[in-house]
């Protein structure tokens, strides 16, 4: 073969995974040399395991070796200028790595945009493809299709820009024997063209095609030279056969494993993998630097092709939401279907409660107990003598006050016989009349002195169940109300001031909040707050998630997307999304549900969008860091009921521990659920510290998150 320039150039490259001292430590390229020349299929052959795909990942800027040099058409691999990562490489993965959501159509625009090409060519190219790779109609959906299909279609979206260098990464696994000729065979056109292939496989025999084969074992490059040569110097029939002496002869070779060139008698340069890791050493540049694009073309290349990717991944990511029912439904309806959960849900009164009621006074009338029902029931007769009062039956006053509130009786015999009703659960407490209460109450607020027979009398005894904390409360404080409008009935039938047997502490109007406020007023900003927030967070986590774990992500990178440009791209989708999820929550809780607001609804809609972008942020941080999707779920479901607990919807801050509540003022819903509620229940605006303290930790919060995100992404490429 004829010298020519080289398109690849691998030079002492060491790479392992893991640290040293850990078990999952791996070496796996070990000082690598390997050539690639223009206009030439290269074959990469090796065991499972053996680093092909390592190598490859660091040919195209994915991955950076630990030691040693590549170069590029030219030029280093993530260099600026080198166009690596960028649209001189086609590569196809592994990996299928395209959105299951997009169609074969889809797929090959996706990366046809990115690469800045016209609709005309596009279209042009694939037909091409269509044919050339028998690709399924161009409707279906990439994640209905055959693995043997998805393979075909991720092989046209490597080649629909036809770029000067190719890296296939075995892309002719589980298709049939006529295909892949026919692959081989174009591949054959494209480097007579000046393409160069790099291609690996497990197919040895179709290698035969190729003009070059490298042999990869335990890190080395056993051999690099044509099939011709390699079968000619191990004198053997088939390449699998020179494959196995070349391995057989390395195995024997336990301390000195050697990189065997063009003679395979030839043993070069004895290192260890160990050395990999001692030094790294400059090397001489051997590509000619002309192929590494001008300033000029850089920011040509800069500006136009950076409008086609945000068009790229825009139109990716409208594909996937749209396409993805589940994605749909949580983001529009799930906003929706939380706020009339809460609102119906939380906050109302309990209804229909009934008490078990003795009522020995009643019992004790000539009637019995239906005495309450008679209509010409007087319990308070004014004596205009002696301007007196006489009290009977009181108790059935009582009892028409408690079913006013909306505690009903059930009458029973005796206290044990009711308290047992309790016990077995059927009540939640139970009350009893003495057979003297009338005229006990009436002269314990007639008189001073009274014996503690009498006194004890008057009382009305209520046992309860404590278990359930809020009914508890509810039925005691609805017993408060009871007495207060039944001693008001009493007094003023007997002439007297209503209040005059009142509790001798009044409540004013209140400063701020309404007298009657209801519960789900206090709750409805920190619910709002944290649905705005998770939501948000789920999806962008998910998505991300599914992009990355898919390989979406590392091919779009290294077909040139940026990270920031697909973030920008997420963001600007996701504050979409949000504005609507803010527009839904608040139209459905202040016109569909009324809850009041005395301040700016504009104060509250925004301190609600920032919530939601902040959620993204925490969503972006979760895809990042989190491995899978596992994971994600984990610290989401852990870091959310946490952030609940400490907000102070559920309980004050005033009932934590000093610390704690330094703790919970830090996290992201305590102080914006604070924030506004006091827009809504005090009017605040957000000159007011406890407003813009709310703000203020939203804004740190996105900030950190994602400055934590571009850190990652910055210093850890894969
Ligand atoms: N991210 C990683 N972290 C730790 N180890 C890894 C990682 N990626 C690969 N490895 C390990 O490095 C070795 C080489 O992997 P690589 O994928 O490069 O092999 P390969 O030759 O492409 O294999 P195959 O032919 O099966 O695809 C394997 O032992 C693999 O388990």
């Amino acid at each position: 073969m004829a010298a020519r320039p080289a398109a690849v150039v691998v030079e002492r490259a060491c790479k392992h995974y893991g640290r040293p001292d850990k078990p999952d430590y791996k070496p796996v390229l070990a000082h690598l040399n390997m050539t690639v020349e223009r206009g030439i299929i290269y074959g990469l052959l090796g065991p499972s395991g053996c680093g092909k795909t390592t190598l490859l990942s660091c040919i195209v800027g994915r991955r950076s070796l630990d030691s040693g040099n590549v170069w590029v058409l030219g030029g280093r691999p993530g260099e600026k200028g080198s166009g690596v990562p960028g649209p001189r490489v086609g590569y196809m993965p592994q990996d299928i790595a395209l959105v299951g959501e997009f169609t074969v159509r889809d797929a090959l625009y996706y990366f046809g945009r990115i690469y800045g090409m016209k609709s005309g060519r596009l279209k042009e190219r694939f037909d091409f493809l269509s044919s050339l790779l028998e690709l399924p109609s161009e409707g279906r959906l990439v994640k209905s299709l055959s693995g043997g299909q998805q393979r075909r279609v991720s092989l046209a979206a490597a080649l629909v820009h036809e770029p000067e260098l190719l890296i296939l990464d075995e892309p002719t696994v589980g298709l049939d024997p006529v295909l892949r000729e026919r692959i081989w065979e174009f591949l054959s056109v494209l480097a007579r063209g000046g393409t160069t292939v790099i291609i690996t496989t497990h197919y040895i025999d179709e290698t035969k095609q190729a003009h070059k084969i490298g042999l990869l074992r335990d890190g080395q490059l056993l051999a690099e030279d044509s099939p011709e040569e390699l079968l000619r110097k191990f004198d053997c029939d088939t390449l699998e056969d020179a494959f196995l002496k070349l391995a057989l002869r390395q195995h024997q070779l336990p301390r000195r494993r050697s990189t065997l060139t063009a003679s395979p008698d030839v043993i070069a340069d004895t290192v260890s993998t160990d050395e990999c890791f001692q030094s790294r050493e400059d090397f001489n540049v051997v590509t000619s630097s002309t192929d590494v694009l001008t300033a000029k073309e850089k920011s040509k290349d800069c500006r136009g092709r950076s409008k086609g990717r945000y068009k790229a991944v825009f139109i990716k990511s409208i594909q996937q939401f749209s396409r993805h029912p589940g994605g749909l439904v949580f983001s529009v309806l799930f906003p929706i279907i939380q706020i009339v959960a809460f609102f119906s849900a939380v906050g109302h009164d309990p209804r229909g409660l009934q008490l078990a009621v003795v009522n020995e006074e009643a019992a004790s009338s000539p009637l019995g107990l239906d005495i309450c029902k008679n209509s010409s029931l007087q319990p308070i007769t004014r004596i205009e003598e002696d301007d007196s009062c006489e009290q009977y039956m009181l108790s059935c006053w009582f009892l028409e006050e408690m079913e006013k509130k909306g505690l009903y009786q059930i009458p029973y015999n005796t206290s044990e016989e009711a308290k047992h009703a309790v016990t077995s659960g059927r009540f939640y407490g139970a009350l009893r009349f003495h057979t003297n209460f009338s005229s006990s109450l009436a002269a314990r607020l007639r008189e001073g002195d009274i014996p503690d027979d009498v006194l004890e009398q008057s009382n009305v005894n209520v046992w309860l169940d404590h278990s359930n904390h809020q009914i508890r409360n509810f039925i005691k404080s609805q017993l408060y109300k009871i007495y207060s409008a039944f001693t008001k009935r009493s007094m003023k039938a007997c002439g007297r001031h209503e209040d005059l047997a009142q509790m001798p502490v009044r409540f004013e109007e209140p400063i701020y909040g309404k007298m009657e406020a209801q519960m789900m007023w206090f709750m409805a900003p920190g619910i709002m707050i944290t649905i705005i927030f998770f939501l948000p967070a789920v999806v962008t986590s998910t998505l991300m998630i599914g992009d990355r774990l898919e390989g979406v992500w590392e091919r779009s990178a290294v077909a040139g997307v940026k990270p920031k440009e697909m973030l920008n791209v997420h963001i600007a989708l996701q504050a979409a999304v949000i504005l609507l999820q803010t527009a839904e929550m608040m139209a459905l809780a202040f016109a569909g549900y009324g809850l009041p607001s005395k301040g700016s609804l504009a104060a509250c809609a925004l301190l609600l969008f920032l919530q939601g972008l902040c959620g993204m942020c925490y969503g972006f941080l979760l895809s990042i860091y989190c491995s899978s999707y596992t994971m994600s779920f984990f610290v989401v479901t852990g870091s959310f009921y946490p952030m609940i607990l400490l907000c102070g919807i559920l309980w004050p801050l005033e009932g934590m521990s000093a610390g704690l509540r330094i703790v919970a003022l830090t996290l992201p819903f305590t102080l914006p659920s604070k924030s506004l509620r006091d827009i809504m229940e005090r009017g605040a605006t957000i000159a007011d510290p406890s407003v813009y303290h709310g703000f203020l930790v939203t804004l740190a919060w996105t900030v950190v998150t994602l400055a934590l995100c571009f850190l990652r992404l910055k210093f850890k490429k894969t």
